[in-house]
């Protein structure tokens, strides 16, 4: 095999996806998967090969539609309520509903207005007009008709009115088979003990379960080393038994990315690269032999999207279905979104309803951030032609959630705590319609985000230094004479130096960050966290550049604990939280209000008033405090 020499191209998607259709074709890749005939119990989610006709009728005789009595509708005419028609009892039959209509018989009166006399006749109020209260033969289905077309994908209520018509067979596509094929040296088995660099293979269980989700059968093959000749032996292996093999990573420039060359060798490369973020180096080909091959990229964000992009509508196809569509919504962008040109960027996106108006949150773009598809509500599209949205744009978003869920959801936008995700757990566990959303945009963020309209809630703990007040006074120069806010106290915490075990440099606070040679970790500007470290040095006299280090910055508490952990650094300041998420120690330098800022008048919104409840429950402020490094004395206390 050459050297790596990978020619990686931005093919619109689009165009792909036909480039991709027509290599297929070529290769002799079967158009449709073979027609099967399943019991009728056994066609859900499968998709109809055959139109579906009507064996018989339904219902298949005239029925009774009301328990009452069956009679002739011209015994009727004459009776009103001031003078009723009484019929003899061989002048009608009792029936329930969904009895045959006796021979003779054409309406139906309702057991509750048919008066009985004591010697069996019935009294009737009221003219009944033919066919009252009768299902007439055929009303549901007529024999013959077309009950289902070719290409339709079964869903419960078909089969039932398929059996109803008589139906007991029904001729649907074989479902389409998906061969999974991870390889890199550097990739184990899920439940694997880890070494140094070793990833666990979530891409094959994320791909075929994905698979599994649209109806179709998955299976995923061993781990296959970087070496050539082996992908190869694996690729044409698994297209012997599959409709459409997916090859995980391997799809770049590096030094063992083989997929492209590996397709090349065992068949034809349709395309290597599209205008596609993330899932730029995507691969698409055919097997020799007739099966697609879709290599993936290995960043897990890239190889789920691809697999929606690119297998999901390939393998509809093979099926003889529609590919799948979600709605789209109208949403107004919270913050600015910049994309670059000449790809389409797939922005993974929290929904909220914010004031009447469904709000996206864009959530990080990293390819390799899965947690952003965990938590989108909704996929935005930014066309390759398009260079970014404004904050407040109105954009369109792919939905992923119900309309409904999107209604029920708080919204918290700005700093991030810990106590948040335990409150969006426990208000879940409540209430399983409601979800506390939240993203981290850093205490000022949110307050931008509460003046613009943009969310419910702002978690700040700004440090003003001058009064030396938390939040209040940038409330008051932020928002001057703009909407009306109020301020509820979520807890207190500690904040302090996030040290090693042990604390082996003996550290005690803020002063000892001066020591020469000492290696210190900053937060980025406009943290709570480094505002409070300004003001500690500055009540010191201290100044910052005698920090070594104070220019390096971090942009969460969790990465500041890292650095420590790494030993990439000596201290930084942050919540014990992180410390001890990492292991670590923590000496402790202030504590500071974090709190909860909302409009004035959302303060009634029902959709908080679960969150109010909360902050009163004594369960929720016993796990709080029992997290270490918090307290619970002034939760839900109102203070602006
Ligand atoms: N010089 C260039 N480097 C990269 C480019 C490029 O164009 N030029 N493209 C980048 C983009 S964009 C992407 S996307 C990735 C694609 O990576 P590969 O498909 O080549 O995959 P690997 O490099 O082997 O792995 C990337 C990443 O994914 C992890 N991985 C791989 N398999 C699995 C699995 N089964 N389960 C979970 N995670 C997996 C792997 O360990 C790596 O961390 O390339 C960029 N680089
Ligand atoms: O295309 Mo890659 O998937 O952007 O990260």
């Amino acid at each position: 095999m050459p050297p790596s020499s990978p020619f990686l191209s931005d093919v619109p998607a689009a165009e792909a996806l036909a480039a991709w259709q027509a290599v297929c074709g070529a290769a002799g890749c079967p158009a449709l998967t073979e027609a099967e005939t399943v019991p009728v119990q056994h066609g859900v989610g499968r998709v109809t090969a055959e139109p579906v006709w009507a064996r018989r009728s339904s219902p298949a005789f005239d029925s009774a539609a009301m328990d009452g009595i069956a009679v002739r509708a011209a015994d009727t005419v004459a009776a009103t309520e001031t003078f009723p028609v009484l019929l003899a009892p061989e002048s009608f039959v009792v029936v329930d509903t969904g009895d045959p209509l006796p021979e003779g018989y054409d309406a139906v009166v309702m057991r509750e207005h048919v008066h009985r006399t004591a010697d069996g006749s019935a009294e009737l109020r009221a003219a009944v007009p033919p066919y009252q209260h009768v299902r007439s033969i055929g009303e549901d289905i007529s024999a013959t008709e077309l009950l289902l077309p070719t290409g339709h994908r079964l869903r419960a209520v078909d089969v039932a009115a398929a059996a109803a018509a008589g139906v007991t067979e029904l001729t649907v596509r074989r479902k389409p088979v998906v061969v999974v094929v991870p390889t890199g040296d550097e990739i184990r088995p899920i439940g694997s003990e880890l070494g140094p660099g070793d990833i666990l293979d979530t891409n094959s269980l994320m791909l075929a379960e994905q698979a599994k989700e649209s109806g179709w059968e998955a299976r995923t093959t061993p781990v296959v080393p970087d070496d050539p000749d082996r992908i190869i032996a694996a690729l044409r292996e698994a297209a012997a038994e599959a409709d459409l093999v997916v090859l995980v990573a391997g799809s770049s420039a590096g030094r063992d990315d083989y997929t492209a060359r590996v397709v090349e060798a065992a068949g034809t490369l349709a395309v290597h690269g599209v205008a596609v973020k993330p899932g730029h180096p995507v691969v698409l080909g055919a097997v020799e032999g007739g099966t697609p091959v879709l290599g993936a990229p290995g960043y897990p964000v890239s190889a789920a999207l691809t697999f929606e992009i690119f297998a999901a509508p390939m393998l509809a196809r093979l099926e003889g279905a529609a590919p799948r569509e979600r709605p789209f919504v109208s949403a107004r962008l919270a913050r600015k979104l910049a994309s670059t040109l000449g790809s389409d960027d797939w922005v993974r996106v929290r929904l909220g309803q914010v004031g009447g108006e469904i709000v996206a949150t864009p959530l990080p773009r990293g390819a390799g951030v899965l947690t952003s598809l965990v938590r989108a509500d909704g996929l935005l599209v930014v066309p390759a032609g398009v260079e970014g949205h404004h904050a407040g744009e109105q954009v369109r978003v792919n939905l992923l959630r119900g309309a409904e869920e999107i209604g029920r959801t708080i919204v918290a936008i700005g700093s991030h705590d810990l106590v948040l995700d335990i409150a969006a757990s426990r208000l879940r566990q409540a209430d399983p319609r409601i979800t506390l959303a939240s993203s981290n945009v850093g205490s000022l963020g949110g307050l931008v985000a509460i003046r613009d309209g943009l969310c419910h809630l702002a978690g700040s703990h700004l440090l003003d230094p001058e009064t030396g007040e938390y939040t209040l006074p940038y409330l008051d120069r932020l928002l001057g004479d703009g909407p009306k806010v109020a301020v509820i106290r979520l807890v207190h915490r500690d904040q302090g130096l996030i040290v090693p075990p042990g604390n082996p440099l003996g550290l005690s606070g803020i002063a000892d960050l001066a020591r020469p040679g000492l290696r210190y970790v900053n937060r980025q500007r406009g943290a709570g966290t480094r505002v409070l470290l300004d003001q500690e040095l500055a009540r010191l006299g201290l100044d910052p550049s005698g920090v070594t280090g104070y220019g390096r910055e971090e942009h969460t508490h969790l990465a500041v604990a890292a650095a420590v952990a790494g030993d990439r650094v000596d201290t930084g300041l942050g919540i014990r939280a992180a410390a001890r998420a990492f292991g670590l120690d923590f000496v402790p330098v202030a504590q500071e209000p974090y709190d909860l800022v909302l409009r004035a008048d959302a303060v009634d919104d029902p959709l908080l008033a679960p969150l109010w409840d909360l902050l009163a429950d004594p369960g929720f402020r016993a796990e709080v405090e029992a997290l270490g490094g918090y307290s619970c004395a002034e939760t839900g206390l109102r203070i602006r």
